[in-house]
């Protein structure tokens, strides 16, 4: 294996994976394969590029570091000759960590300095100038982020978010220096004496860039975007041939689960549930154990063929009425449970397709889709959407995609379906 990823969430660890197995034209993609956690047995032969999802990015943070410290071993173990610690494009995390906490320890780990700190990604409106994080035309505070149920963000300014997270260092690197080329950015890292450089990145060519100055960089964070340069470092040193990973399309049982109450969901969401047998979940019903799995599972199935989809999104206002009720951990926690209850039982039942919306809601789906077939490896096939492969797990196999919150077209839902039944 020559990069490991450190994803915080599986949505993220789904993007990145993307990422790399697609690379960039000409030279192509490594063969790369997702992880449900820190795998116990080793990697497959032939894997290039490994990606752990960890469910790090709102645990506690001596959790977080632990999990992702195991992590790095693993992926040590395998080979892996680069690092690369990703977590969200919107920079999501709180007060006290993940983030920082995280990158901090996997910095002291692998002895690095002017370690280059890069949420941007361009294709999804996510861009950095002079420190600060844009959401296509809005700082990271006015983008919708600041109502992020368990992680708002209220300040752009990375390097304020970062330094209020660890003890450690953090430089800027901006976009003049970016511009003037590879070699001035390599430079401006080694001359670094901060631990973390937030480095601009306003273009995939920014990004290339950063990738081409990072190259033998034992530890690189950021978003994505980030990996977009780096199976080409690889390939270009004749290290591995580069290419496109094949995908076989799967007919069979399909449903939707949208935990994500971000505002590309909510739409998606919406446009959705004026075409197709949609169940709006009743929260309280839930925290007051009213409504069950089982009455999640009957919805499902007695829509079998017609796409069905069962959400919980909802706008910041019953958020924040249904977290002040119950508390904000106890309704994630109750959600999350019910639609990984409810995606075990459909897998069980010959469930073949399921698309998921939300990281933390993909977290708890995943690992019970993975638990349910005991496998830990996904396949990356096709994008779906930026940043949205579609992922194969086990033997049958059965699809997965699994949708951060604020990606994909407002007719996502069913276009990933159709692509899993059909191929792209
Ligand atoms: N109606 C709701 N009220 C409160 N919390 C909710 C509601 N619906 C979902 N949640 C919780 O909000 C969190 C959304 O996070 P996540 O799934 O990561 O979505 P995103 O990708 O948009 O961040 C989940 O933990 C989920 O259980
Ligand atoms: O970088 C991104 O935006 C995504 O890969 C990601 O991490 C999404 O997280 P969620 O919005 O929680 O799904």
């Amino acid at each position: 294996m020559l990069i490991g990823v450190i994803a915080d969430d599986f949505t993220g660890g789904s993007d990145i994976a993307n990422t790399l197995a697609k690379g960039h034209a000409p030279e192509g993609g490594l063969r790369t394969a997702q992880y449900a956690g820190v795998p116990t047995g080793s990697a497959a032969p032939g894997i290039e590029a490994g990606v752990i999802s960890l469910k790090s990015r709102s645990a506690p943070v001596e959790e977080a570091v632990t999990q992702s410290l195991a992590a790095l071993d693993w992926l040590t173990a395998q080979g892996c000759e680069q690092i690369v610690f990703k977590y969200c494009s919107t920079f999501d995390s709180t007060d006290d960590g993940n983030i920082g906490p995280v990158a901090e320890a996997l910095a002291r780990a692998l002895d690095c300095r002017g370690v280059v700190v890069c949420p941007a990604f361009p294709t999804a409106g996510r861009t950095v100038y002079q420190g600060h994080l844009f959401v296509f035309d809005r700082l990271l505070n006015e983008s919708g982020m600041q109502n992020h149920p368990l992680t708002p963000m209220t300040d752009p300014d990375l390097r304020r978010v970062l330094s209020a997270q660890t003890s450690a260092g953090v430089g800027l690197v901006p976009h003049p220096v970016v511009g003037a080329g590879a070699s001035a950015l390599r430079k401006a890292l080694s001359d670094m004496s901060h631990s973390f450089a937030v480095v601009d990145a306003i273009s995939d060519d920014a990004l290339l860039t950063i990738g081409e100055a990072v190259d033998g960089a034992a530890l690189v964070t950021g978003g994505s975007g980030i990996a977009l340069g780096l199976p080409r470092n690889f390939i270009r040193a004749g290290r591995t041939q580069g290419g496109k990973t094949p995908f076989a399309p799967v007919k069979g049982a399909a449903a939707i689960l949208a935990g994500s109450c971000s505002g590309a969901t909510r739409g998606q969401v919406a446009h959705h549930a004026a075409r197709h047998p949609t169940l709006a979940i009743d929260v309280a019903g839930v925290m007051a154990g009213a409504v069950t799995v089982e009455d999640v599972v009957r919805f499902v199935t007695e829509h079998a063929g017609q796409a069905p989809l069962v959400y919980s999104s909802g706008t910041p206002e019953q958020v924040g009425t249904m977290q002040s009720e119950f508390g904000r951990e106890a309704v994630s926690a109750r959600l999350d449970a019910l639609f990984a209850d409810t995606a075990r039982a459909l897998i069980a039942q010959g469930y073949r397709r399921l698309v998921v919306a939300g990281g933390e809601t993909s977290g708890a789906v995943a690992q019970a889709v993975c638990d349910t077939l005991s496998v830990d490896a996904m396949g990356i096939g096709p994008e779906i959407d930026p940043g949205v492969p579609i992922l194969n797990l086990g033997d049958a196999p059965v699809l997965l995609a699994l949708k951060s919150g604020n990606f994909g077209t407002p007719d996502f839902f069913g276009k990933a379906l159709a692509m899993m039944e059909h191929g792209a």
